[in-house]
């Protein structure tokens, strides 16, 4: 596995602040928004948020190995296109550290093995519990797939919105991004992207 699909990740313990000093950094967050972090109703906030943030980013404690390592072979000489689609996801921006969100398309046409479409959905999950740019989510995503699967080609698009282009900044509610990649097959027929994206958008 290269550094693109594993960017970021497992980063070792020593690296770690501790949890005293995460609670530290938030009391001082709350300071620069212009509140008091010793009012009642912020008192517990620090912990809780660093207990969030363990949640929102746990996929720099998971490698795609983890979660495509089971592969099945007995599909009857199957061999079309397996596409599990709206796969829906909550990220981060790496920029601006504020949520964007929306639905991945993910295709691959199997080789040798296929994996249990559950894995497909907790690849997606995976990336987007990181810091992230779509681009880099979307390529990361294909990549883990051709790596872990040796497939004759995978196909990802994600649409999504960013926060940090409606709540802040240029203010514009309701823009979608869309990103793809495609690799293999995919890559070298504009006929099988075509279907991929006419499946993945009726
Ligand atoms: N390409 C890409 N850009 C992103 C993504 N998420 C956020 N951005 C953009 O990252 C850019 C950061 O631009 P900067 O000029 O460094 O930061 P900024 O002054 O906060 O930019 P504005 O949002 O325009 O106010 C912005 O244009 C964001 O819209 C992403 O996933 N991919
Ligand atoms: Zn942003």
């Amino acid at each position: 596995m290269d550094a693109v699909a594993n960017q970021g990740c497992r980063l070792s313990a020593a690296y770690r602040p501790t949890q005293e000093e995460a609670e530290e950094a938030v009391r001082t967050l709350l300071r620069w928004a212009g509140d008091d972090p010793n009012r009642e109703g912020l008192l517990e906030t620090p912990n809780r948020v660093a207990k969030a943030y363990r949640e929102l980013f746990s996929g720099y404690e998971v490698v795609p190995e983890d979660v495509l390592s089971k592969t099945f072979s007995e599909v009857a000489g199957y061999k079309d296109m397996v596409l599990v689609r709206d796969i829906g996801f909550h990220s981060h921006c790496e920029h601006h550290m504020v949520p964007f969100h929306g639905i991945a398309h993910i295709a691959y046409i199997p080789d040798r093995c296929v994996v249990g479409l559950s894995k497909l959905a907790r690849l997606v999950e995976l990336y987007a519990r990181r810091l992230q740019t779509q681009e880099t989510m979307t390529a990361q995503i294909a990549k883990a797939l051709d790596e872990c699967l040796r497939p004759q080609g995978v196909a990802v698009m994600i649409e999504a919105e960013h926060m940090c282009m409606a709540m802040r900044g240029i203010r514009k509610e309701g823009a979608k991004t869309l990103t793809t990649v495609f690799t293999g097959q995919f890559d070298v027929s504009a006929e099988r992207q075509a279907r991929f994206m006419m499946l993945a958008r009726t």
